[in-house]
C-alpha cells in the first residue's frame, strides 16, 4: 500500500478517535454541570423549606407563649393573647402578630362626610313617622270611639300586645287609660291624643339619660364600646354607622373586628371604616381568637390616643357558657389596656319578643349598658322599645332606621311617640 494512503488512513482514524474522546468528555462535563446546578437548586429549596419551618415553629411558639402568658397574667382565668406576643423577642412577636392581627389603615382622606346630627335627626324623625309602627294609630282609633265597651278595652290591650309592648306594660297602660277622665269622659280627639301621648311617654321614659357614655362630660379617652347581640341583628352595620356618627362629631375612632367567626364581617367593617377614614384592627386568620383582636384594637386605640374604640363581636355562640367565656374574655383582655365604658346590645326590632330571650342571655353574659334597636324601619312592633327597657333595665340609646350609612339615630322618646301616633 502506498505510504501516503497509510498516512491518510491513520490520520482519519486519529481524528475520529479525537472526536469521540472530545464528545465523551463534553458530555461528561455537561452532565456534571447539570448535576451541580440540580444540587445547588435542591440545596436552595431545602434551605427555604427549613427557613419556612423555622418561621412557622417560631410563630406557633409565640402564639402558645401568648396564650400561656395570658393565663398566668390573669391568675388562670384571664387572657392577654397578643399582649403576650408583645413581650416576645422581636422576630417572634412580629411573626405572631402578622399571623394574628393586622390594622387596615384607610386612605388618608375621608371619602365621605357623614350627615350632621341635626339633619340626621330631622330626616329620621320623618322616617319614623312614616314607618310601619301602626299601633299608635290603631289605639287612637279605638280610644276616640264613643262609649268604649269591654271588648274595645280588650282590643286596646291586644293592640299593645301585638306591638310587643309586653304583658305587664300593656296591662298598666290599659288601667291608666281607663282611669283617665279625658278618655273615659269621651272628650275630643285632641285630648285623647294628648293623654295617650303622655302615657306612652311615661312608659318609654322621658327623663332617662340615653347619652352614650363616650358622649358624656369627662368620658374616658379612648372610650371603649363593645357591640354584642345575636348574629344578623345588625352589629357590624351598627358599628359602622356609629363610627360615622362619631366622625361627624369630629372624633377620632378606631374599630376592632372581633367577629372572627364570620370572615366577611371584618371585610364589612373595613369597608365602613375606609369610607370615613377609620382604621380597623382585624385578624387575617379565619376563626382567630376574638380576644386577641380586641387586645390589639385597644392597644392601637390607646397608642393613637383615639376618642372612641368600637369593638364588633360575633353572636353565633352555641350556648350560654360559650357566650359567657367568649364575651367575658374579650372584656377582660380589653380592660388590660382600657376600661370598657359601654356594652351595646343590638336587638332586631322585627324579631320582637322572640329576640328578648336571647337578649337576656347576652345581658347576663357580659352586662349591658344600653340597647340599639335596629331595623325599627321594618317593624310593626315599636312597642319593643317599652318592653326591652322594662325587662333588661337599660335604656334604648340608639335606633336603626334603615340600611343607609346614616340611618342610625340617638333614640328620642318624643319623636318616637309622635311617630307612632302620627
Ligand atoms: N332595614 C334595616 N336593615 C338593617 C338595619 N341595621 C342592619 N340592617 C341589615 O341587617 C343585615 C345584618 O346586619 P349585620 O350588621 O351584618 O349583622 P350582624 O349582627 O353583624 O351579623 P353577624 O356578623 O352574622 O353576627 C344587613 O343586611 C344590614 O344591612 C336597620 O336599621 N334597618
Amino acid at each position: 500500500m502506498d505510504t501516503n494512503v497509510i498516512i491518510g488512513i491513520v490520520a482519519v482514524v486519529a481524528i475520529a478517535v479525537l472526536l469521540i474522546a472530545w464528545g465523551v468528555w463534553n458530555d461528561r462535563t455537561r452532565k456534571a454541570a447539570l448535576k451541580r446546578a440540580e444540587d445547588e437548586a435542591k440545596a436552595r429549596a431545602d434551605a427555604r423549606i427549613a427557613a419556612e419551618k423555622e418561621a412557622e415553629r417560631k410563630a406557633q411558639a409565640a402564639v402558645a407563649e401568648s396564650a400561656k402568658a395570658a393565663e398566668s397574667s390573669s391568675g388562670g382565668s384571664d387572657e392577654t393573647p397578643s399582649g403576650a406576643a408583645r413581650h416576645l423577642p422581636p422576630e417572634g412577636k412580629e411573626e405572631a402578630e402578622a399571623a394574628q392581627v393586622a390594622v387596615a389603615e384607610p386612605a388618608p382622606k375621608p371619602a365621605e362626610t357623614p350627615e350632621t346630627a341635626v339633619s340626621r335627626i330631622q330626616r329620621l324623625r320623618a322616617k319614623l313617622a312614616n314607618s310601619s309602627n301602626p299601633f299608635g294609630k290603631a289605639l287612637f282609633s279605638i280610644l276616640t270611639k264613643d262609649n268604649l265597651s269591654e271588648s274595645d278595652w280588650e282590643d286596646v290591650e291586644d293592640t299593645l300586645l301585638l306591638a310587643d309592648v309586653g304583658a305587664e306594660a300593656s296591662e298598666q297602660l290599659v288601667d291608666e287609660l281607663r282611669k283617665d277622665a279625658r278618655i273615659a269622659g269621651k272628650a275630643d280627639a285632641a285630648e285623647v291624643r294628648a293623654s295617650l301621648k303622655e302615657k306612652l311617654l311615661d312608659l318609654v321614659g322621658r327623663d332617662v339619660d340615653r347619652r352614650l357614655n363616650a358622649d358624656k362630660d369627662g368620658a374616658n379617652k379612648p372610650s371603649v364600646i363593645i357591640m354584642v347581640g345575636v348574629n344578623g341583628t345588625g352589629k357590624t352595620t351598627t358599628a359602622g354607622k356609629l363610627a360615622r356618627l362619631f366622625v361627624a362629631e369630629g372624633k377620632q375612632v378606631v374599630m376592632g373586628a372581633a367577629d372572627t367567626f364570620r370572615a366577611a364581617a371584618a371585610d364589612q367593617l373595613e369597608t365602613w371604616g375606609a369610607k370615613v377614614n377609620v382604621p380597623v384592627v382585624r385578624s387575617d386568620k379565619d376563626g382567630a381568637d376574638p380576644a386577641s383582636v380586641a387586645f390589639e384594637a385597644s392597644a392601637k386605640a390607646k397608642e393613637a390616643n383615639a376618642d372612641v374604640l368600637i369593638i364588633d363581636t360575633a353572636g353565633r355562640l352555641q350556648n350560654k357558657a360559650n357566650l359567657m367565656d367568649e364575651l367575658g374574655k374579650i372584656r377582660r383582655v380589653t380592660e388590660k389596656n382600657l376600661p370598657v365604658d359601654e356594652v351595646l346590645l343590638v336587638l332586631d326590632a322585627t324579631t320582637g319578643q322572640n329576640g328578648m330571650t336571647q337578649a337576656k342571655v347576652f345581658a347576663e353574659a357580659i352586662g349591658i349598658t344600653g340597647v340599639v334597636l335596629s331595623k325599627l324601619d321594618g317593624s310593626a312592633k315599636g312597642g319593643i322599645v317599652i318592653s326591652v327597657q322594662k325587662e333588661l333595665g337599660v335604656p334604648v340609646k340608639l335606633v336603626g332606621l334603615g340600611e343607609g350609612p346614616d340611618d342610625l339615630a340617638p333614640f328620642d322618646p318624643e319623636g318616637f311617640v309622635d311617630g307612632i301616633l302620627a
